[in-house]
């Protein structure tokens, strides 16, 4: 198995001046190998935003160590790119500016840069808009577009944070089975956060249940369904078993943070 990403011993506790400390995340350790999909799920506040921020190098951890394909995460690098829920298009330039963005801030060549870009274009099955603007684009297309632009610097590991949460639930499942096919093709290591304990489980290897603040591994579930998934898996026997463990689990956590 090789190692992509390696969580060790990670705390995070945000000091705020004259109010109490947060404890956001305790003792949080996880090991991802290469090309596995994983997703954590959680209770709201648990700490799932902050531990993709520790990953990505945006936030600091306040002890722990990550490791990226063994290098020590100290700050954001090409080896991991991020979506976000809110699109971050640049509003003034076009699919393809959008998508090549990345490669230009890395000195990629012009050429080159429009190449990988129609590449990605492609792959997000968004051929015939290379020209359109963010705001001629649906609020599905434009997280297409997100994905393409990360996908296009050639991470090691691709962040998703809530990606699709914005979304409608019929073009969400749409851009579920998109991301399955796109995590196929491009072999990527994925670390998704969602609240959807649906898409959760269609889409991964594992699913990592967090605890009520502060955030801590309650659960790691491996998702054994066969693959190539498509959503027809949604209604089988073994899926509703799975996310019904994870709801019950989640279901707990909640009331125990409303308790503390
Ligand atoms: N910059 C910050 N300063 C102070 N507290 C913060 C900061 N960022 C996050 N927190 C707190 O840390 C805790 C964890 O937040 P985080 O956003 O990581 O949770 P989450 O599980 O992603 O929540 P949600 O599912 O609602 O997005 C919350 O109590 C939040 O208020």
């Amino acid at each position: 198995m090789t190692v992509a990403l390696e969580i060790s011993k990670i705390f995070k506790r945000f000091e705020r001046p004259g109010r109490p400390t947060i404890e956001a995340l305790k003792d949080i350790n996880l090991t991802v190998r290469q090309g596995e999909f994983v997703s954590i799920v959680g209770a709201s506040g648990s700490g799932k935003s902050t531990l993709l921020r520790i990953i990505d190098g945006l936030t600091p951890a306040s002890s722990g160590t990550i490791s990226v394909n063994g290098t020590p995460v100290t700050r954001p690098g090409k080896d991991r790119a991020v979506v976000f829920q809110q699109d971050s298009l640049l509003p003034w330039k076009t699919v393809i500016e959008n998508v090549a963005y990345g490669l230009a801030i890395n000195g990629v060549k012009r050429k080159e840069r429009e190449k990988t870009a129609r590449h990605f274009i492609d792959v997000s099955g968004l051929q015939g808009f290379e020209h359109h603007y963010p705001h001629q684009l649906s609020g599905g297309m434009r997280q297409r577009v997100n994905v393409a632009r990360a996908l296009a610097v050639s991470p090691d590991i691709l962040l998703l944070d809530e990606p699709f949460a914005a979304l409608d639930a019929q073009t969400r499942e749409v851009m579920q089975t998109e991301l399955l096919r796109i995590w196929e093709e491009e072999k990527k290591t994925v670390v998704l956060i969602t609240h959807q304990i649906d898409e959760a489980v269609f889409l991964s290897d594992r699913v990592v249940v967090f605890s009520a603040r502060p955030g801590q591994i309650r659960e790691e579930i491996e998702i054994d369904l066969p693959r190539p998934r498509d959503l027809e898996v949604k209604r089988s026997a073994p899926f509703v078993a799975y996310v019904d463990h994870i709801w019950k689990l989640i279901e707990q956590e909640v009331r125990l943070g409303m308790k503390s």
